[in-house]
């Protein structure tokens, strides 16, 4: 077979500024803007391979080595995107081979829990949108494929840069102008790093899609935060992240993360995406951060119960003679720190217990099953690691 084959990586990105809310489904345009911080591809990443043919009979995709179907109506529109872009191509220069009429085989891969709350379909869409563009070739920025991959997730879009990114919401009812654009590089602001405290990784019961619907139709509260409560939100936390002034960017981090669980719970029927163990990490954050006198962490959930807490690299003894002291159970530490660094947490937490002025359930290490210690990271990769078959367009 005459395959054409690209391979590329995507990252996990977490917002810091919650989109929850649609003003057109089938666009997936929000009802306001957002912003997320991406992580390290070194520890999250989807790699998508994708083969295109003359010879290929049907678009197919494998993820995590199941064939799973692409019909849904986003994929499909993403597809469309991508192809009706390569068809300009085309028609401008007739010496290109017709790609934009071929079949796709498309094989991905999450090396993280997928549907889990842990942003597998950002990830999972950013790397296919970025695949298909290296394989047809595209010209376009990528704050332009921003566009495609949000048609896939809404939050698939913020997964196309590096370091800090905003999604500006737009105003035009085609979409044209709701786009992912970079706040911060992560060279800007390098020493941002991630505690994902994994408190579950199964699938979620309330899809973020069905979710937010419901939250649009039902909440008041919702009002209040897409009109008075974000826009004013999202520039103070843009201007934190370039004066990379962490303690006002954790203080906006954390109230947006309850503002946005507030209005699950105002919606109606309330939706509960957060715990008892997630409620009892919300309260040790605002320990620590008091017994520190000092904001050197801040917790976010998305629609689950699984916490990020995001904290600046010279501040990790002091957060992790914590988070290490009552987590230390959990798997997860011995891929960052050796047997004599996590000690050292622990001695930490030995020289600061006498002044403890608060009390933290010692069960609360059974609630999580694991930790993934990370930072940010940088946008897609190219790679040469590829999951298809070159010869048969089938999965390796
Ligand atoms: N690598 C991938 N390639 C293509 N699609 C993917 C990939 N990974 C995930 N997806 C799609 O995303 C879906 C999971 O999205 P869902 O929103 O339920 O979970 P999540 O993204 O892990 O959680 P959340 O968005 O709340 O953080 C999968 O069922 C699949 O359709
Ligand atoms: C809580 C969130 O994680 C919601 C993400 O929702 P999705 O992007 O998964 O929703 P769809 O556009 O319907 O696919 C907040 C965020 O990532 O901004």
């Amino acid at each position: 077979m005459t395959l054409h084959v690209a391979s590329a990586t995507a990252p996990v990105n977490i917002a810091t500024l919650k989109y929850w809310g649609k003003r057109d489904k089938d666009l997936n345009l929000p009802t306001n803007s957002s912003i997320s911080v991406t992580l390290s591809q070194d520890d999250l990443r989807t790699l998508t391979s994708v083969a295109c043919g003359p010879e290929l009979q049907e678009d197919k995709l494998w993820l995590n080595g199941k064939e799973e179907s692409l019909g849904s109506e986003r994929t499909q529109n993403c597809l469309k995107d991508l192809r009706d872009l390569r068809a300009k191509m085309e028609a401008s220069d007739s010496s290109m081979p017709t790609m934009s009429q071929w079949k796709l085989h498309i094989v991905s891969e999450n090396n993280f829990p997928t549907a889990a709350g842990l942003a597998s379909s950002a990830a999972g869409f950013a790397a296919l949108v970025v695949a298909i563009t290296k394989v047809f070739q595209l010209k376009e920025d990528y704050s332009e494929i921003s566009k495609i991959a949000r048609k896939g997730s809404g939050s698939a879009c913020r997964s196309l840069f590096g370091g800090y990114v905003a999604w500006e919401m737009g105003q035009s009812i085609d979409g044209s102008d709701s786009k992912a654009v970079p706040v911060s590089t992560k060279e800007d602001w390098p020493n941002m790093k991630a505690a994902v405290l994994v408190v579950s990784d199964v699938k979620k019961d309330t899809p973020s899609t069905s979710g937010m619907q419901l939250t649009v139709k039902t909440s008041d509260l919702f009002q209040e935060r897409i009109k008075n409560v974000v826009p004013k939100r999202f520039e103070e936390m843009k201007k934190s992240i370039v004066e990379k002034d962490f303690a006002t960017f954790a203080d906006l981090t954390m109230k947006d993360s309850n503002s946005f669980h507030a209005t699950c719970l105002d919606s109606y029927p309330p939706i509960f995406y957060m715990n008892d163990t997630s409620r009892k990490i919300i309260r040790l954050v605002h320990n620590i951060n008091a017994f520190y006198n000092e904001t050197i962490v801040a917790y976010t959930y998305d629609a689950g119960p699984n916490a990020v807490l995001y904290y600046l690299e010279e501040n990790e003894e002091k957060l992790f003679a914590f988070i290490y002291k009552y987590f230390n159970k959990v798997s997860g530490w011995d891929t960052k720190y050796n047997a004599s660094e996590l000690q050292n947490f622990l001695k930490k937490f030995d020289a600061v217990e006498e002044k403890l002025n608060f009390q933290t359930d010692e069960d609360i290490y059974k609630g999580v099953s694991r930790v993934i210690l990370t930072r940010v990271g940088d946008g897609p990769q190219s790679t040469d690691q590829c999951l298809i078959n070159k010869e048969t367009g089938l999965p390796n």
